[in-house]
């Protein structure tokens, strides 16, 4: 069985990286997402084990101590982290995975990950990112005036992936990313296929069905 294909969903705070992947697990039920862990208090209607795993900073130092995550980071003054195991194993089950995580984590589940599809959503204008951050209304201004000041450093590793995507409209930002996942899976599938011809033309594979 093949494995599955790791997605990995970043990009500065507020730019719709949780917006652009509601939609994309709408259209794409198979996608199956990862549930992160954080240190963050719940926001209104958020509940543990869905949008996040809720953690004590004492449970989530033992989570890193059992190398229970596969990356994790601290951002304005939380941990979050990808919790390893669920990653593994659905992979292993020949299932595709998305990540929605910030920048730092991402670097390091490429470390992990190389093979791993990274894409970098960006906002049509820092003044839209801006008032994304503000409109939300979920943060207190001086955590806002962070995220801001951390998103302006954030855009600067955008090299570091393979792809970029403007997330101007919800809907177009989605097909955009399902447009990478369905050119990623050809990718694998005509490589593997083109492996194959390519053995059946050896001589040695010749000789061996002859025996
Ligand atoms: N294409 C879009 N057009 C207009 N508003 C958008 C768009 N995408 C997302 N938003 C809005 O921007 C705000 C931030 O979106 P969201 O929470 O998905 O961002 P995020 O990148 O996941 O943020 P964070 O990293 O802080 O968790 C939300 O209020 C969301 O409704
Ligand atoms: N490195 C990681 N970053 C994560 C993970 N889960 C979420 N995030 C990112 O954190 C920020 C803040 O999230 P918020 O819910 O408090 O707005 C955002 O960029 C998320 O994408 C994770 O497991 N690892």
């Amino acid at each position: 069985m093949n494995r599955g294909l790791l997605i990995v969903l970043s990009g500065p705070s507020g730019v719709g990286k949780g917006t652009v992947c509601a939609a994309l697990r709408r259209k794409l039920p198979d996608l199956t997402y990862s549930v992160s862990a954080t240190t963050r208090a719940p926001r209104a209607g958020e509940k543990d084990g869905v949008n996040y795993f809720f953690r004590t900073r004492e449970q989530f130092q033992d989570m890193i101590a059992n190398d229970a995550l596969l990356e994790y980071a601290e951002y304005v003054g939380n941990y979050y982290g990808t919790p390893r195991e669920f990653v593994e194993q659905t992979l292993s089950e020949g299932k595709d995975i998305i990540l929605e995580i910030e920048v730092q984590g991402a670097v390091k589940v490429r470390e992990k990950f190389p093979e791993g599809i990274f894409v970098f959503l960006l906002p049509p204008s820092l003044r839209e990112l801006k008032e994304r951050i503000t409109g939300r209304g979920t943060e207190s201004q001086a955590t806002i005036d962070h995220r801001l000041s951390v998103a302006v450093q954030e855009m600067n590793l955008l090299e570091h992936y393979d792809y970029a995507v403007v997330n101007d409209e919800i809907d177009t930002a989605c097909h955009r990313v399902e447009a990478i996942l369905i050119a990623e899976h050809c990718k694998r599938e005509r490589f593997l296929h083109e492996l194959f011809e390519e053995l059946d033309r050896l001589p040695l594979t010749e000789n061996v069905s002859e025996r």
